[in-house]
């Protein structure tokens, strides 16, 4: 356990969503794995939905692909029992320019692996990992989102039912900090959030090992007061950083909501085994 109170059990249980990356070009034949150099431009994707992730390696793969990867949902690590029977599930949603690190971020927290050539995600996809903070164990959902304008209507979408989300720009590139105001009009909007003022956003400043800083921590901290008291926590997808304590935030943020019920989903919702003792007679 951390000195903050939080365990992260051994086991992880991934499952690989509705991802799927892009490598910029244009006419790229289906199933093109990731792991090949990044590269910007180009868009020729058409595409009304995501494809899915079909395993842990991540595939890009048209909609209308007839092929054993097209769209399909894969567990890839059965579900323990903790999750099953006792955990909460929380939806955290990772948003913020393309290229701040937000796989990144997401790979690093619940894989601990950091890839230097990531394609752009395109639509969403999701990890779970269950932790338990402050004697609570919950199943965290982390959805990782495309940063870039031209997916914007694939991300969308997937917004609502977000319990936190996780603002987040690079500290190298002045711009992503100026559009954080702009995430989170979009997220307000779109996940229909009734109270903006009392939702949990949590602000990372990821790529803190680069040393030609754009932003300073302090005008970073400035915003987050002026905009709603965010906290604010400077990270590095890259060296592990603060990683772990910003996802164990976001998680304290949605619990300390005085409406935490509304909020929490408990997964044993059905028990097969137990006896109705009701007194009531039909009719
Ligand atoms: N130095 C450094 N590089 C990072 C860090 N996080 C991510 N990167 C690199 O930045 C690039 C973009 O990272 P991604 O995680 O794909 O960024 P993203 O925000 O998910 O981008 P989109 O999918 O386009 O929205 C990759 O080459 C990463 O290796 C970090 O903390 N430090």
């Amino acid at each position: 356990m951390t000195p903050g109170g939080v365990t992260n059990s051994g086991h992880m249980s991934v499952i690989s969503g509705s991802g799927a990356r892009d490598s910029g070009g244009t006419g790229a034949p289906c199933h093109r794995a990731a792991g090949a150099p990044r590269r910007d431009g180009g868009d020729g994707f058409s595409r009304s939905e995501p494809a899915v992730t079909a395993d842990s390696t991540r595939f890009q793969c048209f909609p209308h692909c007839r092929c054993s990867r097209a769209p399909r949902l894969t567990l890839l690590d059965p579900p323990s029992s903790a999750m099953t029977s006792k955990s909460s599930l929380l939806k955290v949603i990772l948003l913020g320019d393309g290229g701040v690190g937000k796989s990144s971020l997401m790979n690093r927290y619940v894989t601990n692996k950091f890839d230097t050539h990531l394609f752009h995600t395109i639509g969403v996809e999701f990890l779970n990992k269950e932790l338990e903070v402050d004697g609570r164990t919950v199943t965290l959902q982390i959805w990782d989102t495309a940063g870039q304008e031209r997916f914007r209507s694939l991300r969308t979408p997937f917004y609502r039912g977000s319990d936190c989300c996780l603002l987040t720009f690079s500290v190298d590139d002045g711009q992503s900090f100026h559009n954080l105001a702009n995430w989170k009009k979009e997220f307000t909007y779109y996940a229909d959030v009734k109270d903006p003022e009392n939702f949990p956003f949590v602000v990372l400043g990821n790529k803190l090992d680069v040393p030609e800083r754009q932003v300073s921590g302090e005008d970073a901290r400035q915003w987050c007061r002026e905009n709603g008291g965010h906290p604010y926590f400077e990270t590095s997808a890259k060296d592990a950083t603060n990683v772990a304590s910003a996802f164990e935030e976001a998680v304290r943020r949605v619990l300390a909501l005085d409406d935490r019920a509304e909020h929490l989903i408990p997964t044993n919702t059905v028990d097969l085994h137990r006896k109705n003792h009701s007194n009531s007679s039909c009719c």
